[in-house]
This record gives C-alpha cells, sequence and structure tokens, in this order.
C-alpha cells in the first residue's frame, strides 16, 4: 500500500487589525474583556516545517533582530506542547519569515504559533480537529485563536470567542510601521492608569461598524473604525499624532493605530488610493516603513507540502 509523509510543510500566517477594539474592565485573571473586530490582512508570515535531530526555530526578514529564537519564541512554545499532547519529541526545525512587524500590534507571533500548531499537525499527521487546535491556540495568546480562525470576526472574552461577520469585497489599507515596538501588557497597563485619571471616553458597539463591512462600502466604515488602547499607545509614543496625521493629508479614508501599536492602519477607498498614499506617506519621514495590503484573507493555511512516498 502507498502512503503518503509530509517532508515539509510550508504555512502562511496573515497579520490582523483590529477595525473595532472596545476594552471593558480588567478581569481577575489579569486579562480585559474586549469586544473586537477583528479582519486578517495579505501582509504575511511564512512558516516553514521540516523534521530535524532536534527543535530549532530559525529567523529571517522584517525585524527578526528582535524575535527570541528559543523557548520564548510562541512557535517554540506551540511544538513543545502539541509534541507533549501527541507523546513524542519536538524535533522539527521552524523557519520564519518575517513580513509582519514584531511588536507591531499586527499580531505577527499570534500568526507564526497558529502557523505552527497547524503546519505540526498535518507534518506529524496528528489529525486534530480545528476545535482541538483551537484549544492549543488560547493557551499562547489571546490573538492565536483569531490568526487561526482569519476572514473578519467579532472576537468577545479575551479576544478568544470567534463570530464570523460578513464583509463584502475587499478593503485596502497602508500600514505605516512604528520605529521601535510597544509591549502589549505596557499599553493595556497605561490605558487602566489614564482611566483612573477619568479619561478617554469608552467606544460603543460595533453593529453599525459591521452594517459598513456588510455593505463593503470604505467611506462608511471609515468613520466608524475605533481602538480604545489608541490613547495608550499615543501616550506612550507621542509620535504616532504625527503619523495618523500624515495617513489622512496623504489622502487615506481614516486611519487608527493598529491592536496595542505602534502600527498605524490607513483604510483607503480603492487599491488604487492606498498605492498613492503609501508612496506619499513614504517620503513623509513620520515612520519606519510604509507597505499596502488588502483585506478579509483567510486564517493561517498550509499553502506547500513536499511529500514522500512510501510503498
Ligand atoms: C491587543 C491585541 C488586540 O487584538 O493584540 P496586539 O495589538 O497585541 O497584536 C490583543 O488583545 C493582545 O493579544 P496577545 O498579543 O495574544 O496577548 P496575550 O499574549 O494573550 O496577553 C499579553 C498581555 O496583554 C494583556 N491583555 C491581553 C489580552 C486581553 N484581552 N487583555 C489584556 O489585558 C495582558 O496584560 C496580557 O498579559
Ligand atoms: N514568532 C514570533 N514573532 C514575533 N515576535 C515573537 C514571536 N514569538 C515571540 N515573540 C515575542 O512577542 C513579542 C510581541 O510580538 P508580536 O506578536 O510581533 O506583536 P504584537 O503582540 O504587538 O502583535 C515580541 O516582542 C517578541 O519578543
Amino acid at each position: 500500500m502507498l502512503s503518503v509523509v509530509p517532508r515539509a510543510i510550508s504555512v502562511r500566517a496573515p497579520s490582523k487589525v483590529n477595525l473595532h477594539l472596545a476594552v471593558g474592565d480588567l478581569r481577575p485573571d489579569g486579562y480585559h474583556e474586549l469586544t473586537t473586530v477583528f479582519q486578517a490582512l495579505s501582509l504575511s508570515d511564512q512558516v516553514d516545517l521540516v523534521p530535524a535531530p532536534a527543535l530549532t526555530v530559525r529567523v529571517r526578514g522584517e525585524g527578526a533582530r528582535d524575535v527570541p529564537t528559543d523557548r520564548r519564541n510562541l512557535v517554540w512554545k506551540a511544538a513543545t506542547r502539541l509534541a507533549h499532547r501527541a507523546g513524542r519529541e519536538p524535533l522539527v526545525e521552524i523557519s520564519i519569515d518575517k513580513g509582519i512587524p514584531v511588536a507591531g500590534g499586527m499580531a505577527g507571533g499570534s500568526a507564526d504559533a497558529a502557523a505552527a500548531l497547524l503546519g505540526l499537525n498535518a507534518l506529524w499527521q496528528l489529525d486534530l480537529s480545528r476545535d482541538e487546535l483551537a484549544e492549543f491556540a488560547l493557551e499562547l495568546g489571546s490573538d492565536v485563536p483569531f490568526a487561526m480562525h482569519g476572514g473578519t470576526a467579532l472576537g468577545t472574552g479575551r479576544g478568544e470567542k470567534l463570530l464570523p461577520v460578513l464583509a463584502r469585497d475587499t478593503f485596502h489599507w497602508v500600514l505605516a510601521f512604528g520605529k521601535g515596538g510597544l509591549s502589549t501588557p505596557d499599553v493595556f497597563r497605561e490605558l487602566d492608569r489614564l482611566r483612573g485619571q477619568g479619561q478617554p471616553p469608552k467606544l460603543g458597539d460595533p453593529e453599525k461598524l459591521m452594517h459598513a463591512l456588510a455593505a463593503g462600502d470604505p467611506a462608511q466604515l471609515a468613520p466608524l473604525l475605533g481602538n480604545d488602547l489608541q490613547a495608550a499607545a499615543i501616550s506612550l509614543k507621542p509620535e504616532l499624532r504625527r503619523t495618523l496625521r500624515a495617513g489622512i493629508t496623504a489622502g487615506a479614508l481614516a486611519g487608527i493605530v493598529s491592536g496595542s501599536g505602534p502600527t498605524c492602519a490607513f483604510l483607503c477607498a480603492d487599491a488604487d488610493a492606498a498605492v498613492e498614499v503609501s508612496t506619499e506617506l513614504s517620503g513623509a519621514g513620520v515612520c519606519r516603513s510604509v507597505r499596502v495590503a488588502y483585506g478579509p484573507v483567510s486564517g493561517a493555511r498550509v499553502i506547500d507540502i513536499e511529500p514522500i512516498v512510501k510503498h
């Protein structure tokens, strides 16, 4: 009998932007209750997995120097936990090609973790269901379940309770990467501090925003984008104000800080407008680099399997 065993697997892992990020109260477990609308974007990392004599993580690309290659890397955690569950050693080399900015509020580490879970499930032929993988995903981080899910989704709880949201057509974005990153816990802590002083006001519910998504109308969506963490990110990095202004001056419909920042995401009228905004923003000297992207795209997906056929 012939059986096909994967020799190497490549997984594409998308970034995300929070179109709406309402932060509720701090819970006893140290997390905040969220109501968020995620959109998965075409800006991605690629994660390649190949059997190896020992667990090894390699990182290249955007911000690679700032990414740990030991047990602190989320893919390392994904591999050891999945191997433990399967009763085997995590003998795999994981190579990450980063396109997503590190500590940029675009969930790059979460994307890689989701990719590793999906890729190892295939490489080790574990046959775990999406629901079983989702449990591992949440243990690795609040954003990892969405990185597996993709598309456009409403997230509640820590952001892990996901419901798909209808988004007609494709939305076009320009992303301005910040100089340096921001730590997610620091930004949540700063929001708690600002709220202790009585500001900023909290976002309402995302109902209107979801109508605009269903209509596929960027002009209708633009004024409804909102992020409770934005004030905290700006408080820690005041130069973000200039970046946000520069994107609007360059012709974007709206700009927000992506998640905990410091990446700024600008919604544009269409693909041509996004290219124009990105060119102008690149010349404005208000950020480290600029990319165009579109969404929604699917969650982490196996894009290539190199098979060994066994007799
Ligand atoms: C803010 C968001 C918005 O999508 O993304 P990023 O901007 O970081 O990408 C997420 O909530 C981040 O998710 P993720 O980066 O996976 O965070 P985790 O590792 O789970 O948590 C890191 C820390 O962030 C804070 N945290 C995170 C999620 C949450 N619902 N409440 C929190 O207070 C906690 O201090 C926690 O210890
Ligand atoms: N595979 C990974 N890619 C990027 N960062 C990682 C990874 N694994 C662990 N990290 C750590 O997680 C931190 C947050 O990274 P990242 O997911 O890129 O940002 P954010 O939480 O802002 O979306 C980084 O500073 C880095 O130390």
